[in-house]
């Protein structure tokens, strides 16, 4: 593991660090961080060690000095991408701030909008995904497309944060400097998993349709929701998947036999909330984070074949994209979410991801719309829509 010693080359580069703010907020609070006190960055995906060796050293830190010590950060889908925790050197917990109406910030410095990955590459990338569902053992997998926003001036972090949790009221809004000098931003509606002391909740979503405008409209594509068996079964996948990662730490484990509905500002999806009683309360939410990470609601069933199939049809590393954001204190306790609805912002330049779960009697168009619709949450913040999009 790097110390911020072994760093400093990279911090000087990116002048990011030091002056580093993260944020992190859940639906009722926010938490703000400073500086960094110590950078905790690992190539690839985390091995297994990291949380323990991440809750030694914050309970060493505690002993040391008074204020308790957190750690905060982002945990990359991308075996190529780099972990990016830190140990920052202040930080509050505050109410979360009511949302302000109507504020948009910076869209009149978007310069220009390029698709990575286009409509048809997207749609047969599905079409391959289901063939290979017909001929391997792949059963479900999430199949993510990008695209490039660039200003005509470094965009605002600031407002670009307030905007969103303006904009999406429940949702993990998220801030994260990153390493390479950029910030991880945005809006998930996906808790991976909150432990307070020996009790822990996973919230999976899977299964989503575009959220249509009027009231009316929405009771209908609910309903339709609720009863579409290739959506239910994309989202049995994940609750299967988070019920057996979580399992072996719980003494009990509330598992809903049927999911509901949730709503984003741009998205329906159907939830499932996972409740458990820690065995042994001492156990890290981080450990029990990564056991889980990534789910069938990023990666797709079996896990391996799955990322096989999202490297290869992707054409693209997914760096923080699909990975898991959040914070935990020496304690174990904390709330990590899926980092998902974001984007890394680079200067003047975003990347944005929307991804979906693709399996037996996914539709490449259907997908297509859906991954547009979920670009929204992001293109909101800077006042864009697609043209022909109407959700
Ligand atoms: C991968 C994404 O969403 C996941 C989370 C909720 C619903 C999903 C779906 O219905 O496909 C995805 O599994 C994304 O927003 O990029």
């Amino acid at each position: 593991m790097q110390t911020l010693e072994q760093i400093t080359g990279q911090q000087r580069d990116s002048g990011c660090l030091e002056t580093a703010s993260f944020e992190f907020s859940s639906s009722r609070m926010t938490l703000l961080a400073n500086g960094v006190r110590r950078v905790l960055a690992e190539p690839g995906c985390c091995p297994r060690q990291l949380p323990r060796s991440v809750l030694a050293m914050l309970a060493e830190r505690s002993r040391m000095t008074e204020a308790g010590s957190i750690v905060v950060g982002a945990i990359p889908f991308d075996d190529r991408s780099v972990c990016q925790l830190y140990v920052p050197a202040s930080y509050r917990f505050v109410r979360r701030e009511l949302p302000r109406d109507g504020i948009v910030p910076a869209a009149s410095v978007i310069a220009s909008m390029r698709e990575v990955t286009d409509e048809r590459q997207y749609k047969s990338a599905v079409s391959e995904a289901l063939s290979l569902m017909s001929s391997t053992e792949l059963r479900k997998v999430v199949l993510s497309r990008s695209i490039d926003i660039e200003a005509d001036a470094a965009l605002d972090v600031r407002a670009m944060v307030d905007a969103l949790r303006d904009r999406n009221p429940q949702a993990y809004v998220f801030a994260v400097p990153t390493i390479g000098g950029g910030t991880l931003l945005g809006a998930s509606p996906e808790l991976l998993l909150r432990k307070k002391d020996d009790v822990v909740v996973s919230n999976p979503l899977a299964g989503s349709r575009p959220r249509p405008a009027n009231a009316a409209d929405e009771a209908a594509v609910i309903d339709e929701l609720m009863a579409s068996d290739k959506d239910r079964r994309e989202h049995a996948l994940v609750v299967e998947a988070v019920a057996a990662g979580l399992s072996p730490f719980c003494r009990t484990l509330d598992v809903p036999e049927a999911p509901e509905v949730i709503r984003t500002s741009s998205m329906l999806h159907l939830s499932t909330r996972i409740e458990g009683r820690l065995a042994d309360p001492e156990v890290s939410s981080l450990e029990m984070a990564l056991a889980l990470h990534p789910t069938p609601a990023v990666c797709g069933t079996p896990c391996d074949l799955a990322r096989s199939a999202i490297s290869r049809l992707e054409g693209y590393c997914r760096d923080q994209y699909c990975g898991v954001v959040g914070w935990m204190d020496a304690r174990g306790d904390g709330e990590w979410a899926v980092s998902i609805r974001c984007g890394l912002l680079k200067q003047n330049g975003m990347r944005l991801y929307a991804g979906a779960g693709i399996v037996d009697g996914s539709e490449p168009d259907s997908e297509w719309d859906e991954t547009t619709a979920k670009l929204n949450t992001m293109l909101d913040v800077f006042g864009l829509r697609p043209a022909n999009d109407a959700s």
